[in-house]
Parts: structure tokens; sequence; C-alpha cells
């Protein structure tokens, strides 16, 4: 399939939005030889722009996504790149998801100011960094006498923030470090029972517009059947609990042989409480299997940790 002019990339500004649009366009350029090099188009979002509050406090969904949605149905670009982890389960309407990069590690990794203290060791009364509900949750889970306070800003700024001493300790995704180039950064990466990465942590996916033939089947070439059907089944999870940015939730499919093993798991910000549930069957079954979890989880939770 070869197109007379240069696809339009919509991406964030950001150092990491962009290395996933440049693997994005190179991907595209060697499954199609002959496609004009695609032009990257970035464009900031109300996420990118809110500075002075964490995302939760900020509310309501796809913070991340909606000045690309807008670009895409006003025709400005021809598929959006985003990070899985920040696209709401329900995309928007008149736009689809036509191929998801094969996924990253989907771990957290642990970054101590100190360079040695990990979870267990930090001393009591540190301060670790973090706007995520879901870190501040688990990380007060495993260590009730730690302090959470919010680290706002892209890996740099964090990490600079961590050096300059604001914080002791934080965490940041795996797969960012590593699609930055920085993997030699990363101290240690935290296991998954330990930590339970956010739903599609480490997932790029490329959205464009419902019914655009021609870019759904350039994107095509691009899916990756395996990242498909674990972020379908954490997905599912997520869709079952209506997942607002106040609630901490985690989910991480493993694949194995065939089938596929979902670990979900709810808990109340302070980490004092947390459910979890781990379903498994065939990988076709994915969104099945995410389903199931999601309502066993919703079976376990009172109700007032939604509004926690
Ligand atoms: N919410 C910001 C965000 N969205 C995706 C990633 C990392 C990359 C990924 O999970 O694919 C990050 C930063 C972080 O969590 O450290």
């Amino acid at each position: 399939m070869v197109l007379d002019r240069p696809l339009r990339i919509g991406t964030r500004g950001s150092p990491l939005a962009l290395a996933q649009a440049r693997e994005t366009a190179a991907r595209l350029v060697a499954a199609h030889p002959g496609l004009p090099a695609p032009e990257l188009v970035p464009i900031k979002t109300t996420g990118d722009r809110i500075q002075d509050r964490t995302l939760a406090e900020a509310g309501g969904k796809g913070l991340f996504t909606k000045e690309l949605d807008e670009a895409l149905l006003d025709n400005r670009v021809d598929l959006a790149v985003h990070s899985m982890k920040d696209v709401p389960t329900r995309l928007c309407d008149g736009t689809e998801l036509f191929a998801l990069l094969p996924r990253e590690d989907p771990r957290d990794a642990w970054f101590a100011r100190d360079k040695v203290s990990t979870l267990l060791t930090l001393p009591a009364g540190s301060v670790v960094g973090t706007a995520s509900l879901r870190r501040q949750a688990l990380v007060l889970h495993a260590r009730p006498d730690l302090r959470v306070v919010p680290l706002r800003g892209n890996v740099q700024t964090r990490l600079a923030k961590l050096d300059a001493g604001d914080v002791d300790a934080t965490l940041l995704a795996v797969a960012g470090l590593n699609r930055l180039g920085h993997a030699e950064l990363i101290q240690h990466a935290l296991d998954p029972t330990e930590l339970l990465p956010a739903v599609a942590q480490g997932a790029v996916g490329c959205v464009a517009r419902a019914g655009d033939e021609t870019v759904a089947a350039l994107l095509a070439a691009l899916d990756c059947a395996a990242t498909r059907q674990r972020v379908e089944a954490e997905r599912a999870l997520l869709t079952v609990l209506d997942g607002s940015c106040r609630t901490p939730i985690a989910a991480l499919a493993m694949l194995v042989d065939g089938r596929l093993i979902l670990d979900g798991l709810v808990a109340s910000p302070d980490g004092a409480r947390v459910f979890q549930t781990r379903k498994e069957g065939p990988a076709a079954h994915a969104a099945a299997i995410g389903e199931e979890a999601g309502f066993a989880l919703k079976a376990q939770m009172p109700a007032d940790l939604f509004l926690a």
C-alpha cells in the first residue's frame, strides 16, 4: 500500500511521547517500503497544561487524549499515538484503535536518591514522590511508615526533583525509561507481586478515524497480537470497575503457552485495604477473563472504596 503524501502522526510533545511516535513512524516505513516518511504533529493536551495539581485532583477522563482525538476528527492528523495507560476505556466516538505496538516491560522502576535503598529498606519516615494513586496506595501498603507526596512532570523533571532532594524516592514506568534510551538509570524494577502495574502500562496504541480504510490497512501490519490480548484483558477489567482517576486499580495479564493469566487489584488510596484476584483461561478469551476478574474484584470491595 502506498500513500502519495506523508501520514500525519499526532503526538503529545513530551520526549517520551515523541519517542513513541518516532518508533511508530519507523515501524510504518519498515512495514511499507515506499511509504513517504511520516510527519510528526506535536499537540498539547490538557494533561500537559495542568502543572499545579495532580491529575486525580483535576479529574475527568482523557486528559492526555482529548486534543489528539479532536485533531483526528478535524482531519489535522491521520493517526494518534498514545501510551495506552492514558487512554480511557471508552474511545472517543468516531475513532478506533487499529494497532498496538509490541509491549515494553510493564513494571515500575524504583529510584532512591541514595541509590541503594529499596522499597523495603528505605528509612522510616522517608518521602516518596508520586502523583499516581496506584503507586501511592501500593507503596503505603508495603510501607505504612513512609510518606507519599505528589510529584509531577515528565520523566526528566521528576528525576531532577529527586536529585535536588525534593523527595527520597520515586517510581517511573520501566517502559518510559527504556523507550527514552535511559535504561541505565533504572536502579531496579519492582516485581509485579510487590507493585502491580497500571492497566496497559508499557503498551503504545495507534488510534485513527473509524472507517479510514487506508490508515487501518497501514496500521494492521503493526498490530502485535499478544499485546492486544493482554491489553484487552486488562482494559476489560478496568471497564467493569469503571476506573476513575480517584480509584487505585492495577492489573497485569501475562501469556503462558496460549493461556492468559490476569492479576487484578483495587486498593484504598491510603493502602490500608487491598483486594486482589487472579483469573486465567485461553488467551482467545482475553476480554471475558478481564470481565470475570473485574466482577470478582467488585464483589470483594466495599462500595465506599470508589468514593474514598
Ligand atoms: N501517566 C503518564 C505516563 N503515561 C505512560 C507512562 C509511561 C510509559 C508507559 O506506561 O507506557 C507515563 C509515565 C510514568 O508512569 O512513568
